[in-house]
């Protein structure tokens, strides 16, 4: 079975991806892939940095995340352009990791922007990982050292609230405790599961 999860910025998907792991899920994470395919050395660093220009690699010649990143969430074209060449390098690897994995897998792809990419109908279910804007800001600034400025930009780039949720089989609220979370996670993989080996 393969299963769709997504939330905006900071909403707990990389957590709910290390519980559902946890449970004996197969969990492929397009944002650690968006890192991959751009590593120092790759043809697709090269290509950002063809786009880009050298400024935006640290002296080691790794990209500068930092500084990408206050490129592309200032500026909609530009992050288009990112986009044009990192998320079709990503693609290829979530198809080969996915042929990668067992039929009797739950298979969890973890697509921070899958509402943006109208592929929410290719997965057999959808969780949505939910958290209001205010929580969201609030877990960048704390845990991410993020400006509020940052914050707020990242999730201007990013579908609405109710554009995520529209595509949702399960809703995962994430306002609570961590210990929720847990309970919410188990109870989602538990209706899912007996649907998975059908
Ligand atoms: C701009 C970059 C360099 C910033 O790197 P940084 O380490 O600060 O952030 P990281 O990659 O960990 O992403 C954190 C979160 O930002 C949000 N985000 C990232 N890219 C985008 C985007 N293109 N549009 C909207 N939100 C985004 C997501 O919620 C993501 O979970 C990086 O996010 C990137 O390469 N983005 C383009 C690739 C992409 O679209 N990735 C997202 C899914 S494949
Ligand atoms: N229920 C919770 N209570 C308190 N803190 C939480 C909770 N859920 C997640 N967090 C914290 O909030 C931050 C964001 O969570 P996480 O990294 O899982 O979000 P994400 O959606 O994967 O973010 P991104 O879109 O940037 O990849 C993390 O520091 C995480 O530890």
């Amino acid at each position: 079975m393969r299963v769709g999860l997504t939330g905006g910025v900071a909403s707990g998907k990389s957590t709910v991806s290390s519980i559902l792991r946890e449970l004996g899920a197969v969990v492929i994470d397009a944002d650690q892939l968006a890192r991959e395919v751009v590593a120092r050395g790759t043809p697709g660093l090269e290509r950002v940095v063809d786009a880009f220009g050298p400024e935006i690699l640290t002296p080691e010649g790794d990209m500068d995340r930092a500084a990408v990143g206050a490129i592309v969430f200032a500026d909609e074209a530009k992050r288009k352009v990112l986009e044009s060449i990192v998320h079709p390098l990503v693609f290829e690897r979530i198809i080969e990791l996915e042929a990668a994995a067992g039929a009797e897998d739950l298979v969890v792809h973890d697509i921070p922007l899958l509402a943006e990419s109208g592929r929410a109908d290719t997965f057999d279910a959808v969780i949505v990982v939910d958290a209001p804007t205010e929580v969201q800001v609030e877990r960048m600034l704390r845990d991410r050292g993020w400006t509020l400025e940052d914050a707020e930009s990242r999730i201007a780039a990013q579908a609405s609230r109710d554009d995520r949720r529209a595509i949702a089989t399960y809703v995962i609220d994430n306002t609570g405790t961590l210990d929720d979370l847990r309970r919410r996670v188990t109870e989602v993989v538990e209706e899912l599961r007996p649907a998975a080996t059908r």
